[in-house]
């Protein structure tokens, strides 16, 4: 029987009164990489008016196969002026005749007094707030947070917490708060963690976890539920979701981890269960696409200005003191570039996305021999992936086992390249020291803003996962928090634009050259050896790194 506040979509509850006319132009059905930037890519034969309760008049999603073999669903809205809604999946496009309920948070003290605390149906978030005069078209997402109406009874809901991929700080908070936002506002009792990764939904026991359980975690490194590499595997962890009866997962975990979440989502979705899929983007490395930045980069930012210091200080106290400092950063050197421009104590930074040669006219060991010579002392910043290309004397094979590659250690091989060169090429006496405190900052707990940050995170994921949206990410674009659907940031990759202003401010920081100009050896070798550059990220083709290297223009 329904209870007073539950009602069948049936019977309407929303006026189905866009604010604007909103005009459903058609499906988004084009190949994996491409984007919709003109309406000309949508396909308008596929289009289906259907009302719903969210505000804009929708379309149901059409599923493609794309090359991997994968199905994805896409739902391109317009609403107006040629502005595009690229909305995320909702539980009724594949089961129509779900239940509606009231919010709990209607009745609660904390919340019940905030005027406008539900969010307005049409509200949504811009991507790129720079307006250019002439041009009148831009992509939306749906704004996150807490809706008027609810798909879930809080005494159904069955949610479980995965965290994959590498530590990340935060990765404890985000957890706390979704255990804690799901039992303090939606009065959920039933949250299981799901240890050890994805592997963990087949191989592990589930841990309970409740408000109290969580209450301190916040204030530790790492992931009280454990993470790993690799273990997907869909039918297994879609047959333990649907055996253990769980219709709310919260997957965190960074750009690999939203790949097989989309995979979950696409699966449940095919099975059509009553499951929310919801992806909160982590890594340190802040490579997640889209988003403003990744929850634990400010953290680790902070901590790498320690590592540095104390490169400086040994620098400042011998004679030619070289200090190296080697940080994270895979395909994206952000922390590097962001430590850097905070120390200001930094000489030299090298990241990947910005290559560089080690001999000659404009190279490395020139600099370094000029910096030594005019101060006496240098400290050098290095991303784990950079110059990868100098190194490999052969293509990189060894893969972790999510198929990462491996990368081989530039920092050793930086300091052990520039203490040979100043020993038999030069003959000048150096003190060179090298820090490598990427896993010690990586294990940090997160900071005071990095906390609030996975907070809200924490609770546009929970909103969301309440409101019935299914087969997302949540993060801030442009400083709101909105619903991104998987697509967005599994196809794509966050890199350091090196003609962009941030890379100007660090080159006229430091002072470095560009290296533009490699010698005529080093660059038939990185030719001859490097598989590498070909694509940054085995993930994804060369282009599309490229062509999201020149979408992103965030770095006012
Ligand atoms: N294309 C994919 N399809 C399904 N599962 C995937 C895919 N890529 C990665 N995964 C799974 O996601 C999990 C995490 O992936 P990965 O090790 O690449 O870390 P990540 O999420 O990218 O985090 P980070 O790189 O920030 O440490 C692993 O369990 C891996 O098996
Ligand atoms: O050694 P692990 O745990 O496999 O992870 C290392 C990788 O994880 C990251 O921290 C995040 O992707 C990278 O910067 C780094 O290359
Ligand atoms: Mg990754």
């Amino acid at each position: 029987m329904q209870s007073s506040t539950e009602k069948n979509l049936e019977t309407p509850i929303f006026a189905p009164v866009p604010q604007r006319e909103a005009d459903v132009i058609g499906l988004y059905t084009c190949s994996e990489h491409s984007s919709a930037e003109n309406f000309d890519d949508i396909n308008s034969s596929n289009s289906v008016r259907a009302p719903t309760p969210e505000g804009f008049e929708d379309i149901h999603p059409q599923t493609v196969e794309n090359k991997d073999g994968n199905v994805e669903a896409r739902k391109i809205l317009e609403i107006g002026d040629g502005f595009l809604l690229e909305d995320v999946p909702h539980l009724t496009d594949f089961i129509p005749d779900l239940p509606i309920y009231e919010n709990p948070l209607q009745h609660n003290p904390s919340y019940s007094a905030v005027k406008q605390y539900f969010v307005d149906p049409d509200d949504t978030v811009k991507q790129d707030v720079v307006f250019k005069q002439g041009v009148s078209k831009g992509k939306f997402f749906r704004r996150a947070g807490a809706r008027e109406k609810v798909y879930f009874k809080p005494e159904d809901v069955n949610a479980c917490i995965v965290t994959c991929g590498g530590l990340c700080p935060g990765m404890n908070t985000v957890i706390r708060e979704i255990v804690c936002g799901l039992s303090y506002m939606y009065n959920v009792r039933s949250v299981l963690g799901i240890e050890g990764g994805y592997r963990g939904f087949y191989a592990r026991n589930t841990i309970t976890l409740t408000s109290r359980f969580v209450n301190d975690i916040h204030k530790r490194g790492g992931t009280i539920l454990a993470a790993s590499r690799g273990g997907h595997d869909k039918k297994k962890i879609v047959d333990s979701i649907q055996d253990r009866g769980i219709n709310q997962v919260y997957i965190i975990g960074g750009d690999g981890t939203q790949r097989g979440a989309s995979v979950i989502f696409e699966e449940i979705q095919r099975r059509k269960l009553k499951v929310s899929v919801v992806g909160i983007p982590k890594t340190i490395d802040n490579d997640i696409a889209v988003i403003d930045k990744s929850f634990g980069f400010d953290s680790a930012v902070e901590e790498a200005q320690r590592a540095i210091n104390a490169a400086h200080v040994e620098s400042q106290s011998a004679e030619n003191g070289i200090g190296v400092v080697k940080l994270m950063g895979r395909y994206s050197g952000f922390i590097a570039m962001y430590a850097t421009l905070a120390s200001r104590d930094v000489d030299c930074c090298l990241i990947p996305e910005s290559s560089f040669y080690l001999e000659g006219p404009g190279g490395l060991f020139q600099f370094i021999k000029k910096r030594l010579k005019e101060c006496n002392h240098m400290v050098i910043v290095v991303a784990e992936g950079a110059g990868q290309e100098l190194m490999a004397k052969q293509s990189l094979e060894n893969k972790d086992p999510s198929g990462n590659t491996q990368l081989r250690d530039v920092g050793m091989w930086l300091s052990q390249k520039i203490k040979d060169y100043f020993k038999k090429k030069v003959n000048m006496v150096i003190t060179l020291k090298y820090i490598d405190p990427t896993y010690m900052i990586r294990a940090i707990p997160s900071n005071a803003s990095d906390n609030i940050y996975c907070s809200l995170l924490a609770h546009s994921a929970v909103h969301g996962a309440m409101a019935g949206f299914t087969g997302f990410v949540c993060g801030p674009v442009n400083g709101r928090h909105a619903y991104i659907p998987f697509h967005r940031v599994i196809n794509a990759q966050n890199n350091v634009v090196t003609t962009d202003r941030m890379w100007a401010r660090l080159l006229s920081s430091t002072n470095q050259p560009g290296f533009l100009k490699p010698s005529k050896k080093e660059e038939e070798e990185a030719i001859e050896t490097s598989d590498y550059f070909k694509s940054p990220n085995p993930h994804l083709p060369f282009e599309q790194t490229m062509e999201t290297v020149n979408e992103i223009d965030n770095t006012d």
